[in-house]
């Protein structure tokens, strides 16, 4: 399986006076896994898609180019028109044809190849076997549900083996208890498939969940790759910060040059010296923390917080607490507290 690469990718849709923008994409440059599941995240408007329509070739390059193994597939000069891609595209609108049934649906970009006869039967009959929807292979899309025919697209996807699968919030329609049925299927046709899959989604427990690696973009540009676990302890920056997980970032003082880990006698230091309303001690330039929710425990020689809201979220209570400076923290609790509390209680 060849090796897709973004190489200084750049996309500049231009406009003239007031409506000039800036570049939707701007030198992306990224190798990607091979038969690896990449989430792109990130912002609204900040470039997500466009990127996917380069790769599968419905947008040319300003500048850069993609590589797919050897072959050069989009540059500034010239595109491989998408059908001589072997590239998939699912979207969040499903976009089956109406009069066909579920197996011709899913088979019709093999007639397409010239595929006929008992070939087509069974690359139709294994593709919907998978997103288990050989019962419904008779059926009009019409009569389906949104996660059944979202299934339909993935199978017709499938059947097509592509090398790279391209995903652009295929979930955005349905409701929560089916997505997460559908990371289910989407995991295995991943592992069945063994194409390279991009995934581009709003939602980061989504990607977390679903990807080996997960690129964030902000503003056309490419802020930090990384696997799922990697991004989650090290996030690079604000804005990757405060994407993943569900942390605060606060600004505090801290001494430079020191670990990227903080230990609780200095972070406690650095929280303990910013009483409410003064300014900090000592006037150099304040540090991004990022503080995850589930690294604040209580503890009766901690920091006095005061509860700005206590929210049920199920198994567990969600805190917004004010540190004294007047910066705000995310914290669990397994019981419900007052608005207006202290914490630690004295
Ligand atoms: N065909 C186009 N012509 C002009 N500008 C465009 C075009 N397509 C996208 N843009 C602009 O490029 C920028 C990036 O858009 P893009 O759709 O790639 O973002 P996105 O991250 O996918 O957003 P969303 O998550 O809202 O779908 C936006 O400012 C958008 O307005």
């Amino acid at each position: 399986m060849a090796q897709l690469i973004l190489n200084h990718l750049t996309k500049d849709f231009g406009g003239k006076g007031a409506d000039r923008v800036r570049p939707a994409v701007s030198d992306v440059s990224l190798a990607l896994r091979k038969q690896g599941f990449l989430a792109l995240l990130g912002p609204s408007g900040c470039g997500k898609t466009t990127v996917l329509r380069m790769i599968a070739g419905f947008e040319q390059p300003t500048d850069g180019s993609i590589e797919l193994g050897e072959r050069r597939l989009s540059d500034a000069t010239r595109v491989l028109p998408p059908e001589k891609r072997n590239m998939a595209m699912v979207f969040q609108s499903y976009a089956l044809w109406p009069h066909m049934t579920v197996a011709e649906n899913v088979g019709y970009p093999l007639k397409v190849r010239g595929i006929s006869g008992e070939a087509w039967r069974k690359r139709v009959g294994d593709a919907l076997s998978l997103v288990k929807l050989t019962d419904f292979a008779d059926r009009r899309p019409a009569v389906l549900s949104g996660g059944q025919r979202q299934r339909v697209a993935l199978a017709r996807c499938l059947a097509t083996e592509p090398d790279v699968v391209l995903l652009d919030e295929p979930l955005a329609n349905l409701d929560q208890h089916l997505r997460k049925s559908m990371e289910e299927t989407f995991r295995a046709f991943h592992e069945r498939s063994g194409a390279t899959m991009i995934y581009v989604t709003h939602d980061q427990a989504e990607a977390m969940a679903l990807a080996t690696d997960v690129a964030v973009m902000s503003e056309g540009k490419l802020l930090q790759v990384a696997p799922p676990a990697e991004i989650y302890a090290r996030p690079e920056g604000r804005v990757v910060g405060g994407l993943i997980g569900r942390g605060a970032i606060v600004r505090l003082n801290l001494p430079e040059g020191g670990a990227r880990a903080l230990d609780w006698p200095l972070l406690g230091a650095a929280l303990g010296e910013m009483p409410a309303g003064e300014e900090h001690a000592g006037g150099g330039p304040l540090s991004d923390v990022l503080v995850r929710p589930e690294q604040v425990h209580r503890d009766s020689e901690g920091i006095p917080m005061r509860v700005l809201s206590s929210v049920f979220a199920g198994e567990r209570f969600a805190l917004t607490l004010a540190l004294p400076d007047g910066q705000s923290v995310k914290a669990y609790s397994s019981v419900p507290l007052c608005e207006g509390a202290r914490v630690p209680s004295s």
